[in-house]
């Protein structure tokens, strides 16, 4: 698959996932280039059809461009409740465990997430995985004491790799920390290895999502295909 084709997919996405939010809605939105459709078409909704929605976003990116369209947001501890949160999604498989953090926002995502009443991905096909862990996954941690962090990543078998941008300067999240990418291949007790990042010291978050998601929305070439989790 192309980028256009994949690009079409995710736009097919968002457009559908938009018509979940409807006037009076507290609406969490996600962060990413799929993402970046759904707010396009929320922004035309806003100015075209007059959609009244309070938005709770998930990085200072989405937050301009969601601005840009003149549509309200919020700071998520000004909102008593998020009726729905959409966001995109790095790797999704058939138990709904998942991974985040490809955008580095996976710290605010996890926190806008957990306080939604509904998570909502949306995703092109090529998310959809049998076994989640080919794509690295996102760790955010701390810039005091990193290195350490990573030897003991390395140490674990781990394959962990500091995220730097296109400068060779690390990445920074909206929290101003570090993201390091652990190159694992396969995960298959994503349980364990939740537990095992969560409580080393140093470790702010993770990009596991696992058993959180409500509701994905596949880009599929033959139209939006919507999975439900049944087991939430
Ligand atoms: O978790 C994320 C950002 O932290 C994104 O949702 C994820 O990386 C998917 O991005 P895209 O829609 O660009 O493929």
């Amino acid at each position: 698959m192309d980028k256009a084709q994949q690009d079409a997919l995710k736009k097919a996405a968002g457009i559908e996932a938009a018509k979940l939010v409807t006037n009076g809605m507290i609406a969490g939105l996600g962060t990413g280039s799929t993402v970046r459709f759904l707010v396009d078409e929320l922004g035309r909704r806003v100015q075209e059809e007059g959609l009244q929605f309070t938005g709770v976003t998930t990085s200072r990116r989405t937050q301009e461009q969601a601005e840009g369209y003149g549509i309200k947001i919020v700071d998520v501890d000004d909102v008593d409740h998020i009726d729905v949160t959409i966001d995109g999604a790095d790797e999704v498989d058939k138990n709904f465990d998942g991974i985040k953090g490809g955008g580095a926002a996976l710290l605010w995502e996890k926190i806008v997430a957990t306080n939604s009443n509904k998570i909502v991905w949306i995703v092109d096909e090529s998310k959809v995985v049998d076994t989640i862990g080919a794509f690295p996954l996102p760790v955010e941690v701390i810039p005091f004491g990193a290195g350490h962090v990573i030897k003991k990543f390395e140490a674990k078998g781990y394959k962990p790799v500091l995220r730097l941008d296109a400068d060779g300067k690390e990445v920074r999240t909206d929290e101003n920390n570090f993201v390091v990418d652990l190159h694992l291949g396969r995960i298959d007790h994503p349980r364990e290895l939740a537990e095992d990042l969560i409580n080393t010291v140093g470790v702010v978050e993770h990009g596991l999502f696992l058993n959180m998601v409500d509701t994905v929305i596949v880009g599929d070439p033959n139209g939006p295909r919507v999975m439900t989790n049944g087991n939430k």
